[in-house]
C-alpha cells in the first residue's frame, strides 16, 4: 500500500550504485578509488607492461641509477626496479586478498550466526574471538612462519585469522540489532527459511559497515605484509614490495632511491584504502542528498482556510513538505499539507496506509525519521514556527507542551524500569517536581487513566502489564505535563477491540476534562466517528479533503473519501456519530 505514495522526485537508483555514486562525488574517494584502480590494473597486467624479467639479475646494474633499459634503476642484486615494482603490486595485494577473504568470509559467517541465533553458537564464537583476539599477533605469525615455510601467503592466511574478531563482531552486532524487528519476524512468519532471511534482509543492513572494515583490513594487511618482508619472512625470489624496502635498506647509502619506490607504492596505497574507508563511512553518516535542492512548488493547496494567527488556533500547519534522501534527490512523502487545530479541538488525520499520517506528526514533534527532513512550509505552534527553532528548544516543547501516544505501547517503554520511575523522570526534569511530589502525582494519574490498582502498576515493570494497561500508563505520561497538544498516532490499533473502545472513551474523558487540542492520526473510521470534532484525509502525502466529521461523512467531496467510507461501511456499520462539541469545518 505504501506504493501508493510515490511522490518520487527521480527514479530510485539501487542502494549499491547510489553509494558508489556517493563515494565517487566525494573527492577524496574519487582520488582513493582511482589510485586503488590503477593499483589493481598494474596488478593485472603485470606481465604484459612490465618492462623486464623481474627476477633477472644484471650484474652491472647492481644498485646503478635509471637509465633507458632500467627506467628507476637497478636493485642491490642488479634487477630491474620498476618491474619489481610492477610485479609487486600484484603480489603485494594478492597478500591483502588473502588476509581480507579469510577474515571476511569466517567473520562474517560467524557474525552472521552468532547475531541471528544468538544463543549457545553466539557464546562458543565470541569466546573465540576473544581468544584470537588476545594472541599477540606478530608471535604467532613467527612461529607459523617456522612451522609453514618462506611464503608470505600462509603467513597472510593466517593473519587473516587472527584479524576475524574485528568482522564476527561488526558483523554480530548489526546483525543482532535487526534480529528482531518486525520485518524479520514478518519473513519468518511468512515461511521465508532463514539461510534466505539472512542472505536477503540480514546481510544487507551489514554490508555498507562491512565495505568500510574491508578497506581498512586491506591497508592493515599490505602494511603487515610488508613489515614481515622488511623482517626476511618473505621469499627473497618473489617480487614483493615489503622485499624491495628490504633490499633497499641493505643498500641504503650506496642508491637511496631505491627504498623511495617500494616506500612511496606502500604508503600510496594504505592511505587510499584507509581514505576510501573514510568516504564510505562519511557517505554513511551523512544520508543527505547532496545533489540539487528541489524546487519549492509554486502553487501550493491550501486545504484549512483559518487565518493562520487567530488566537483561537493552537497549531497552524502551512504547505507543509516532508522528504526523504532518496540518491541525489528528496523523495516526498508529505506535501502541501496545511492545516489548523482549534484549541480543544479534536482532529482526526485519516488515509491509508502510507498516505504521510504519520510524518506528517512527526514532523510536527520533530521526530522524523533519520534523513527525514521539513523541505518546505511551516509548523507554527501558539504562533511560534517550530521548524525554525534549535534541538534545544524544540525538546523542551516536546513532553510540555506537545505530548505523544504511540502505536506500539510495550515497545515505548522502557523494559530495564519500573513503570512508577519512567512516569516520575519527565515530572521532574520537566515541571521540576520533587520525588515525592512525582510519586503522588503519578499515582494520581495512573489512577486517573483507569487502571485499577496504580501502586501495583506503578511498582511494575513493562512486561508484567498488559498492551492495554501499557497504552493507559503512556497516556499518563503524555498528559503528565499538561500539555496543551496531543498527537496520538494510531493509539489503539495494536490493541483488542473491548481495549480499544476503552481507551477511547479515556481519551474523549481526557480531552474534555483537560481541554487538550488532539490530532488523532487513524486510519479508522470509527475512531473518527467516536472522537474527531474535524476530519482531513491524507492520500498520497496530500491532504484531498478537510472537514467537520459529520459533513464530511454525510456528504463527502472526494471521490478518495468516498471509496474509504464504502469500504467501512460496506462491511461494517460505522459507530454512531457523536455530534461534535468544538467548531466544525473552514
Ligand atoms: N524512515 C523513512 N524513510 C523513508 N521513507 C519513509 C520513512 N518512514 C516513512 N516513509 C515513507 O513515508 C510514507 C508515508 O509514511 P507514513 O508512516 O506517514 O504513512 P501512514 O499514513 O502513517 O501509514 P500507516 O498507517 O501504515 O502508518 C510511506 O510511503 C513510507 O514509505
Amino acid at each position: 500500500m505504501s506504493d501508493l505514495v510515490n511522490n518520487d522526485t527521480g527514479r530510485r537508483a539501487p542502494a549499491r550504485q547510489t553509494l558508489i555514486r556517493a563515494v565517487l562525488r566525494n573527492p577524496l574517494g574519487a582520488a582513493a578509488s582511482f589510485v586503488i584502480l590503477c593499483v589493481v590494473l598494474i596488478a593485472i597486467l603485470a606481465p604484459l607492461i612490465a618492462p623486464q624479467d623481474p627476477t633477472a639479475v644484471q650484474i652491472f646494474k647492481v644498485n646503478a641509477p635509471w637509465d633507458a633499459e632500467f627506467l628507476l634503476g637497478g636493485d642491490g642484486s642488479g634487477r630491474d626496479i620498476l618491474s619489481r615494482l610492477i610485479f609487486g603490486a600484484r603480489n603485494t595485494l594478492l597478500g591483502a586478498l588473502i588476509v581480507v577473504g579469510v577474515s571476511s568470509t569466517l567473520g562474517v559467517a560467524a557474525g552472521l550466526i552468532g547475531g541471528y541465533y544468538a544463543g549457545r553458537a553466539d557464546t562458543v564464537f565470541s569466546w573465540v574471538a576473544d581468544g584470537l583476539m588476545a594472541l599477540p599477533a606478530i608471535i604467532v605469525l613467527l612461529a607459523f612462519h617456522q612451522v609453514l615455510g618462506s611464503s608470505i601467503y600462509y603467513s597472510m592466511a593466517v593473519f587473516g585469522i587472527l584479524l576475524t574478531p574485528g568482522f564476527f563482531r561488526l558483523t554480530r552486532n548489526l546483525v543482532a540489532s535487526v534480529r528482531n524487528e518486525l520485518y524479520i519476524d514478518a519473513a519468518r512468519v511468512s515461511g521465508l527459511s532463514d539461510s534466505r532471511i539472512i542472505f536477503r534482509h540480514v546481510l544487507k543492513t551489514v554490508r555498507p559497515p562491512l565495505v568500510i572494515q574491508v578497506s581498512i583490513v586491506a591497508g592493515i594487511a599490505i602494511i603487515i605484509q610488508a613489515g614481515l618482508e622488511f623482517l626476511g619472512l618473505g621469499d627473497s625470489q618473489v617480487p614483493t614490495w615489503g622485499g624491495m624496502l628490504q633490499d633497499g635498506f641493505a643498500n641504503l647509502y650506496v642508491a637511496p632511491e631505491a627504498v623511495w619506490w617500494p616506500g612511496l607504492a606502500i604508503s600510496l596505497t594504505v592511505a587510499s584504502f584507509v581514505l576510501l574507508a573514510n568516504a564510505v563511512r562519511d557517505t554513511l553518516q551523512q544520508n543527505q542528498p547532496t545533489g540539487r535542492k528541489l524546487a519549492v512548488d509554486p502553487s501550493p493547496v491550501s486545504q484549512d482556510g483559518d487565518a493562520a494567527d487567530s488566537a483561537d488556533i493552537i497549531l497552524s500547519v502551512r504547505d507543509l513538505a516532508v522528504g526523504y534522501p532518496d540518491g541525489d534527490r528528496w523523495r516526498e512523502v508529505v506535501r502541501d499539507v496545511s492545516f489548523n487545530v482549534r484549541r480543544g479541538e479534536i482532529l482526526g488525520i485519516v488515509g491509508e496506509s502510507g498516505s504521510g499520517k504519520s510524518q506528517t506528526a512527526f514532523a510536527i514533534l520533530g521526530l522524523l525519521a533519520s534523513g527525514g527532513t521539513v523541505l518546505r512550509g511551516s509548523i507554527r505552534f501558539e504562533g511560534r514556527d517550530v521548524t525554525k527553532l534549535d534541538f534545544a528548544a524544540r525538546h523542551a516543547l516536546r513532553g510540555s507542551q506537545i505530548a505523544y501516544v504511540p502505536q506500539e505501547p510495550m515497545s515505548n517503554l522502557d523494559p530495564s524500569f519500573k513503570i512508577g520511575f519512567q512516569l516520575m523522570e519527565p515530572m521532574r526534569t520537566v515541571l521540576g517536581l520533587s520525588k515525592a511530589q512525582a510519586r503522588a502525582r503519578a499515582l494520581e494519574l495512573l489512577g486517573h487513566v483507569g487502571l485499577p490498582n496504580p501502586l501495583r502498576t506503578f511498582n511494575a515493570y513493562p512486561h508484567q502489564i498488559s498492551g492495554g494497561m501499557a497504552q493507559r500508563v503512556l497516556i499518563a505520561g503524555a498528559i503528565s505535563c499538561n500539555p496543551k497538544l496531543l498527537i496520538a498516532d494510531e493509539p489503539t490499533t495494536a490493541l483488542d477491540v473491548t481495549v480499544q473502545a476503552e481507551i477511547l472513551k479515556l481519551l474523549r474523558n481526557l480531552q474534555s476534562e483537560l481541554g487538550m487540542s488532539v490530532i488523532m492520526v487513524t486510519h479508522n473510521f470509527g475512531v473518527v466517528a467516536d472522537l474527531c470534532d474535524r476530519v482531513a484525509v491524507m492520500q498520497q502525502g496530500r491532504i484531498v479533503e478537510i472537514n467537520a466529521a459529520g459533513t464530511l461523512f454525510a456528504t463527502p467531496e472526494q471521490d478518495y473519501t468516498k471509496m474509504l467510507l464504502s469500504c467501512v461501511l460496506e462491511d461494517s456499520p460505522v459507530r454512531a456519530y457523536v455530534a461534535p462539541t468544538a467548531g466544525g469545518g473552514n
